[in-house]
């Protein structure tokens, strides 16, 4: 999504598929482009019913569609028929819902209407920008009093749309529109998005993957969508807002959750900007990114209370959030923008205009973030930038965290010549048996007649007779051990509904409790969280949404594949059993470590080799190894 709203000096945004400043739809005169989606083109309009400024949003997803003849849209191939009109019918049934509700946090829709083989809303036209673009402009972190005000207005909204059993599923920082004066708004609700992707899976992602909680890709039997699954969303906003760098896809997490905690997160931002963050609002939204749904808050009431938020209408209706930064905001103009424009996906820390160095904050701290701080870290060895000049007040995290370690060492030199030390000596480590083996090519090319020959590296031909293996043959389906929900989702299946989900149950009620072979692989892969004590009882019956976005998530689906390819297979019937001949035993004696595993390549290439013992175990063992190093 891009909007002029960061640049500086302000420039005209343009569509090839928008509809040109002047021209007519009913009573609106369109006065300009204001953002550009992969589903939609929001105008700038004036009501001339209404004499009222106001903003147009046009389905037009850009992949499957564009502008024909005069306002006329219409798809780019007819096999992508179906899923323009199923991302049609969620753009009307959106607007619908929208226009229903009346909160000050969430957009309103005055009316929509069908036309031109395309759709159309009317919103209020709201001044400002998105959390996504303001945060951009933010030398800190936001102190916490200032995201409580943003989460109270959130919290707020999201209960309007729970209360009518509806979840917003899009809760991210490009679709919360902080207005200039007044209540932030949650923007659209993403439902033609999601709609175009159940029907394909040639386009962009259908999640925004940082912000999704585990039960929006494919829903398991114990893990549901609800309103635990819209607060997962928002805590995952404030975890943004803090690291400036969002948290990993859920997908990756519930495979090992390298998450760093927000404990740590906090510890870090008060030590490095003197910002504190109390222990409930820290506890909270840590417990609302919890990746299994039970473990979160249930409801936006359970979070309010929990975090002690009360939410000031009137407050609300006169926040200024650039004035409630104070000095943590930046006005654009005022310092170098780096390139990470909006929409781009990068996050990047603006500098006051004094800044030499520009260093996003946490600009490392995916998986590479420091864990360790010591418990004598000093906040004044740490140059905080609200308090010093701008310079010193730009050292990523890490270098903050080796500063610690290590007093009066240059923070800027130490973490990076580390890294490069540790890169030299895995590369070393990586290169020296290739050498070996190239070293043993070459000696057995010398000796060896038959090295000439090119061996292939595919499996060898497998013997006509074969023995049967005994015993069972492993299933192909999850097991409760197995990483149960990344099956379904690299498939793109979704998982059968709970038994016994007949009932129509509250989208505020709990969710489900975790099913005994859930909780014991939960419990396998974390300690017990003394968040827990919040969950949810188990035996409720969440509402079953049929959610089957999971269908259209490629990226994190690939990487799940990936992930699995690093499991080693059992050895399933159709691999050859290891038949145990003397000469099995005795392949490669002679040879030496260097030359050994060209010697078993060659030896098990032939036939005749090919299914002894020794020429399984071999084959077994590259695969391992493949697996581990790619
Ligand atoms: N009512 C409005 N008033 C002012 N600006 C708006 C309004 N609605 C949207 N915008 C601007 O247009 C941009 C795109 O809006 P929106 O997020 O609704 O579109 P979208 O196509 O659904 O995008 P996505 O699905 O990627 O979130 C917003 O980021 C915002 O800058």
């Amino acid at each position: 999504m891009s909007s002029p709203a960061l640049d500086w000096p302000p420039t005209v945004l343009t569509h090839v598929d928008a509809l040109a400043v002047g021209e007519r739809l009913a009573e609106f005169e369109i006065t300009g482009l204001l953002g550009v989606g992969g589903f939609g083109l929001v105008y700038r309009a004036f009501d001339h019913s209404l004499h009222r400024p106001v903003a147009i949003k046009e389905y037009m997803p850009s992949a499957l569609a564009g502008r024909t003849q005069g306002q006329q849209v219409a798809t780019r191939s007819s096999a992508d028929g179906l899923a323009y009109e199923s991302g049609l019918r969620g753009f009307l049934s959106e607007a619908r819902l929208l226009a229903r509700f009346d909160h000050p946090s969430l957009v309103k829709v005055f009316r929509f209407w069908e036309a031109n083989g395309t759709a159309y809303m009317v919103m209020p036209l709201y001044q400002g920008m998105t959390l996504k673009q303001a945060r951009q402009h933010m030398r800190s972190p936001p102190p916490e009093a200032w995201l409580r005000v943003v989460m109270g207005a959130v919290l707020g909204a999201l209960s309007v749309l729970h209360e009518s059993q509806t979840l917003h599923r899009d809760v991210s920082p490009d679709n919360l529109f902080l207005q200039d004066l007044g209540p932030p708004v949650l923007l659209d609700l993403g439902a033609a998005r999601r709609a175009v992707g159940e029907q394909t899976q040639k386009h962009t992602a259908i999640l925004k993957v940082n912000y999704a909680p585990i039960e929006q890709y494919a829903e398991a039997e114990d893990m549901h969508p609800g309103p635990w699954s819209d607060l997962y969303s928002l805590a995952a906003v404030v975890y943004d807002c803090l690291c400036n760098k969002p948290a990993p896809p859920a997908t990756f997490r519930i495979i090992k959750d390298r998450m760093l905690p927000l404990t740590e997160v906090a510890r870090v931002v008060e030590a490095e900007f003197g910002l504190s963050y109390s222990e409930a609002f820290v506890d909270t939204v840590s417990q609302a990114l919890a990746i299994r749904p039970e473990q979160r808050p249930a409801s936006t009431e359970v979070m309010a209370q929990a975090m002690g938020l009360e939410v000031d209408v009137t407050r609300l209706s006169r926040f200024d959030w650039r004035a409630e930064l104070g000095a943590v905001w930046v006005a654009p103009g005022t310092a170098p923008v780096d390139g990470a424009a909006a929409g781009s996906g990068e996050v990047t820390t603006v500098l006051p205009a004094a800044a030499t160095q520009v260093a996003p904050l946490g600009s490392d701290l995916d998986f590479t973030w420091p864990l360790e701080l010591s418990a004598d870290a000093r906040p004044e060895a740490v140059a905080a930038p609200l308090r010093q000049p701008a310079p010193e007040t730009t050292v990523p995290l890490s270098e903050v965290s080796a500063s610690r370690k290590a007093p009066g060492a240059a923070p800027s030199v130490l973490r990076p010549e580390g890294m490069r030390r540790w890169r030299l000596a895995v590369a070393w480590a990586l290169v020296l048996p290739l050498l070996g083996a190239l070293l043993g090519w070459w000696w057995q090319h010398q000796h060896d007649p038959d090295a000439g020959i090119i061996t292939e590296m595919a499996e060898p031909p497998r013997p006509a007779v074969m023995a049967p293996v005994a015993g069972p043959i492993p299933s192909s389906s999850p097991s409760a051990d197995a990483p149960r929900d990344e099956a379904p989702m690299a498939a793109g299946v979704s998982s059968p509904p709970a038994p016994g989900a007949g009932a129509a149950p509250s989208a505020l009620s709990k969710p489900a409790g975790a099913g005994a072979a859930a909780a014991g692989e939960l419990a396998a892969r974390k300690s017990a969280s003394p968040l827990s004590a919040a969950a949810p009882s188990p035996g409720t019956q969440p509402p079953s949404r049929g959610d089957k976005s999971a269908a259209a998530v490629r990226g994190p689906g690939r990487e799940d594949n990936a992930r699995h390819s690093e499991v080693t297979p059992p050895r399933s019937a159709a691999e050859p059993a290891a038949t145990s001949t003397p000469s099995g035993a005795a392949l490669c004696a002679e040879a030496s470590v260097i030359t050994r595993t060209m010697c078993m390549h060659q030896a098990c290439a032939r036939p005749e080799n090919t299914a002894t013992a020794a020429c399984v175990d071999y084959r077994r063992g590259m695969q391992e190894r493949a697996n581990r190093l790619f």
